[in-house]
């Protein structure tokens, strides 16, 4: 007797996963070895930015009061006494209508309080000349300015990028604390596969959804292993589900999940008293897709059809990944686009249509990639979004406005909104 599965919402999917997500340790490593991973810890200002005065262009640090009056037909004259460059202090104190030569960055010297660009002055010898007065703290970049000591910059579980890094150098951080990233093992199954090296055999087709999983997790900076392929034989996928489950904080199978002959997930899951938290949701493609939890680690049993094993890998690893890793914006950002073609076909399940998105500067589009089964492989590869079409509906027109899940990108959102 076929098993008869009962679709959940892919809503209530992605929650039950991120329910049984559980973080992987916090490791502290150099920080220039951080990027990809989130902050364990928040980032806090350990001193004022800048830490001093400091003059933003090339010029001469005046006193303001000095240059009240001044105008066209009243140049003001000032005498320089000295000359820094960034990363100089002066040792000059200035006295009225003097000036120090002052190049951008360096700190602004005692008694002055404001910049005269160079452009802004005429130059003889070693005096210049302005023709407008200066206000107190014009052309200063105060002390304190980007960012007070002691305040809160950046918070735990933000993903670290190299604006990050800058700020961990900013301020010494030299170690930071992260959330280790998780060890995932990748399982292929099927009699009908062969390596992208083979030549094809009668009925045998090339293993693409290993290679494709391997790089959506070399996307997330994340270095899987590889088991390869397999036969669809019991005892030996269950032997290389148990290795790999030893081996990994979580593992990833693709095929094998469906209710045929020789899908021999679900009886896996079973031997191994794995508790499968659900294997049918009301998507397209993808609605086999499976999770599973034994013993804390989460087993994903993604769909053989390479649309579906790609959707399902974007929908539920990635966020579940990246929640390991401590990342408070896990899910693929959302936006709204205009449809650049009719999709006029029934949606009983939700759809996730491989597409094409652009902006044209005004508006946002969105095309389906192409052939649109969950079979297809074509697709896959000309996309960089899905189009997602709530279940229930029906057709859709050139110029509605539809959601957009973006692919490819680094940083997510905090919530599921779909
Ligand atoms: N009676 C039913 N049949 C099917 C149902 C169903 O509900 N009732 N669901 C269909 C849906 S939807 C999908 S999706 C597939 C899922 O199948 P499995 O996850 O069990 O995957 P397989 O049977 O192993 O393979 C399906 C398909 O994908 C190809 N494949 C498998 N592995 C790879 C790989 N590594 N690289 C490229 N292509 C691969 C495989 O050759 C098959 O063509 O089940 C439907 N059936
Ligand atoms: O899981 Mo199947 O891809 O829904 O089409
Ligand atoms: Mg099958």
């Amino acid at each position: 007797m076929v098993e008869i599965r009962k679709p959940i919402k892919v809503k209530d999917a992605v929650n039950q996963v991120m329910e049984h997500v559980k973080r992987t340790p916090i490791i502290e490593i150099d920080y220039l070895q951080s990027y990809g991973y989130s902050l364990a810890e928040p980032i806090v200002a350990k001193h004022d930015v800048p830490s001093f005065h400091r003059s933003p262009y090339d010029g001469f640090a005046i006193r303001s009061q000095d240059s009240i009056g001044a105008s066209g037909d009243n140049r003001i004259p000032f005498q320089v006494i000295d000359h820094i460059g960034a990363g100089h202090v002066s040792t000059k104190q200035l006295q009225p209508y003097e000036a120090i030569r002052i190049m951008t960055g360096a700190p602004i010297p005692e008694g002055a309080d404001a910049i005269v660009m160079l452009e802004q002055t005429v130059e003889q010898g070693n005096s210049f000349s302005i023709r407008k007065p200066f206000a107190p703290y014009e052309n200063v970049s105060l002390k304190g300015e980007d960012a007070k000591e002691g305040e809160l910059l950046i918070q735990e579980g933000s993903f670290i990028h190299p604006g990050t890094i800058a700020l961990l150098a900013t301020f010494g951080y030299t170690k930071v604390k992260v959330h280790q990233k998780p060890s995932v093992g990748i399982i292929c199954t099927g009699t009908e596969l062969v390596s992208p090296h083979e030549e094809l055999a009668p009925g045998k087709i090339r293993n693409s959804n290993g290679p494709m999983v391997e790089t959506q997790l070399t996307r997330m900076g994340i270095t899987g292993t590889s088991y390869g392929f397999f036969t669809d034989e019991l005892d030996n996928c269950l032997a290389l589900v148990k290795k790999a489950l030893a081996e990994n904080d979580c593992v990833i199978t693709t095929g094998g999940v469906s209710v045929g002959d020789f899908d021999y997930l679900p009886e896996i899951y079973q031997r191994l008293g794995a508790k499968v938290l659900f294997n049918k949701i009301a998507m397209r493609p993808g609605s086999v897709t499976t999770v599973a939890t034994l013993d804390g680690k989460l087993l994903f049993g993604l769909s053989g059809n390479p649309s579906a094993c790609y959707t399902g890998f974007e929908l539920f690893v990635r966020p579940a990944i990246q929640r390991m890793m401590g990342n408070k914006r896990p899910f693929l950002p959302h936006f709204k686009a205009r449809l650049i073609e009719d999709i006029l076909k029934p949606n009983p399940f939700t759809r996730f249509i491989r597409s094409v998105f652009h902006f044209d500067g005004m508006n946002a589009y969105a095309t389906p990639a192409g052939f649109n089964k969950s079979n297809a492989v074509t697709s896959i590869a000309k996309g960089n979004a899905f189009i997602v079409l709530p279940g229930g509906t029906r057709n859709f027109q050139q110029g509605d406005v539809v959601d957009i899940l973006l692919l490819g990108v680094e940083e997510g959102v905090d919530e599921w909104t779909i």
